[in-house]
């Protein structure tokens, strides 16, 4: 029988009194702290994985932070409070409990000032504000990890969000995607994750360590700007997903959107950062975020609804309807991935990214996704010259 979560605070309450009846050195000021940045639907199973490893590893201290974006529930309570009595996220993961050693705190600086381990995990279009608020407020040896599907486009170019928390706030920062749709990992179904870092084997050993259970698998590979494009662009590709769902086209026009979309992930991966590895494609982050996405992700649910809707009703207003107040991000990253194009001249390259960029600002019409035109070749899933990437 699996431990309970008495079983696991005894066992761990235990082993601390044995090592330190036996001269060892394990105080709670010995211990890692870990503040999880970020409380939506990701978030908050993130916080459940982290806090059910805490309480058993002796390395950590039990207590796990999510810092919450405070918002008003209908009800007229807070939801950091309702998250702290009930032990749920009501609003965006209701029905699960997080685990008693999981804390909501609603005040940014106060969640992170103490941690050695920062999770980010928000909806990527926060995250600048987030680190300029962080700046000067966190420990100078904390180590980060973003899970964030997503990127900025700044003047001087594409800014991973690693790379933006790397930046600005000074520390070094690994990532972890895969293929993670959050409400199957909240009731334990088996998923696997890969972590990527840049030079520091031991620091990706300890990630693996905070997020790995026996339901959910994880793998580190030395490639961030890999695995973080993966999670990135395949967002996009479930868009593209979604309109041929919503056209009804059937299994194996999906399939021809999986593959191309792989090919242009991998050009465009490799196009920006020529490090990235051809086997990281092959990982959780890769080929199968990419299946997973395409077949129930939140980017696929709404992008069907605009293609049956042909397009008269924006993502704005569908994402508000079907997500309540959980946000997509393959809409922005269209764009932004649409103005690196743009500005780089690689347009014609990228059929399938650029198409899918022009559907959602409603310049071309959802069946563009699978048109072909001999003037018009950049609208056509056929060729592409990615595929030589
Ligand atoms: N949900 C999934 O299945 C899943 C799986 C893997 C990766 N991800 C990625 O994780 C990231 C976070 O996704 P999620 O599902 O946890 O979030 P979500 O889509 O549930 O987003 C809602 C969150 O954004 C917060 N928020 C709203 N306005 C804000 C503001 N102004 N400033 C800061 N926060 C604000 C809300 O409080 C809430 O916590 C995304 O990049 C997503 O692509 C999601
Ligand atoms: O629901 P989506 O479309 O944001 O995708 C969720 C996860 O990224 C799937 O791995």
């Amino acid at each position: 029988m699996a431990p309970s979560l008495e079983d696991n605070i005894n066992n761990k309450s235990n082993s601390i009194a044995a090592a330190v009846a036996g001269g060892g050195i394990i105080g709670d000021e010995m211990t890692t702290r870990v503040t999880v940045v970020g409380s939506g639907n990701w978030g908050s199973v993130a916080a459940k994985l982290i806090a059910s490893n805490t309480l058993k590893l002796n390395s950590f201290h039990d207590e796990v932070i999510m810092w919450v974006f405070e918002e008003i529930l209908p009800t007229g309570e807070k939801l950091s409070q309702v998250i702290n009595r009930t032990n749920e996220n009501v609003k965006y993961l209701p029905g699960i409990k997080l685990g008693k050693n999981v804390v909501a705190n609603p005040d940014l600086e106060s969640a992170v000032k103490d941690a050695n381990l920062l999770v980010f995990v928000t909806p990527h279009q926060f995250m600048e504000g987030i680190c300029k608020r962080l700046v000067g407020k966190i420990r100078a040896d904390a180590e980060a990890i973003s899970l964030i599907k997503g990127m900025e486009v700044k003047r001087e170019g594409p800014c991973m969000i690693s790379s933006l928390i790397s930046e600005q706030l000074g520390i070094n920062c690994c990532v972890l995607m895969g293929a993670n749709i959050a409400n199957e990992i909240a009731v334990e179904k088996f998923s696997e994750a890969t972590v990527g870092y840049r030079k520091n084997k031991e620091i990706a050993d300890k990630w693996v360590q905070l997020f790995n259970t026996s339901y959910f698998a994880v793998t580190a590979v030395q490639d961030v700007e890999g695995v973080e494009l993966c999670g990135t662009l395949k967002n996009v590709v479930a868009l593209a997903a979604g309109f041929v769902d919503g056209l009804e086209m059937g299994n194996n026009t999906k399939a021809a959107i999986m593959r191309v979309g792989l090919r242009e992930m991998k050009a465009f991966s490799k196009l920006l950062f020529p490090s990235v590895k051809d086997s990281t494609f092959f990982e959780s982050c890769g080929i199968a975020d990419v299946i997973t996405t395409c077949l129930g992700g939140r980017n696929r649910k709404c992008a069907e609804a605009f293609a049956r809707n042909g397009g008269k009703r924006s993502f704005d207003e569908l994402e508000a309807e079907m997500l309540q107040g959980q946000k997509l991000q393959g809409v922005s990253t269209a764009k932004e991935v649409y103005e690196v194009l743009r500005h780089r001249g690689w347009l014609e390259l990228f059929p399938l990214f650029s198409t899918v960029h022009e559907i959602c600002i409603s310049r071309l019409p959802p069946t563009a996704i699978v048109e072909y035109s001999e003037h018009t070749p950049k609208y056509s899933l056929v060729g592409g010259p990615a595929q030589f990437f």
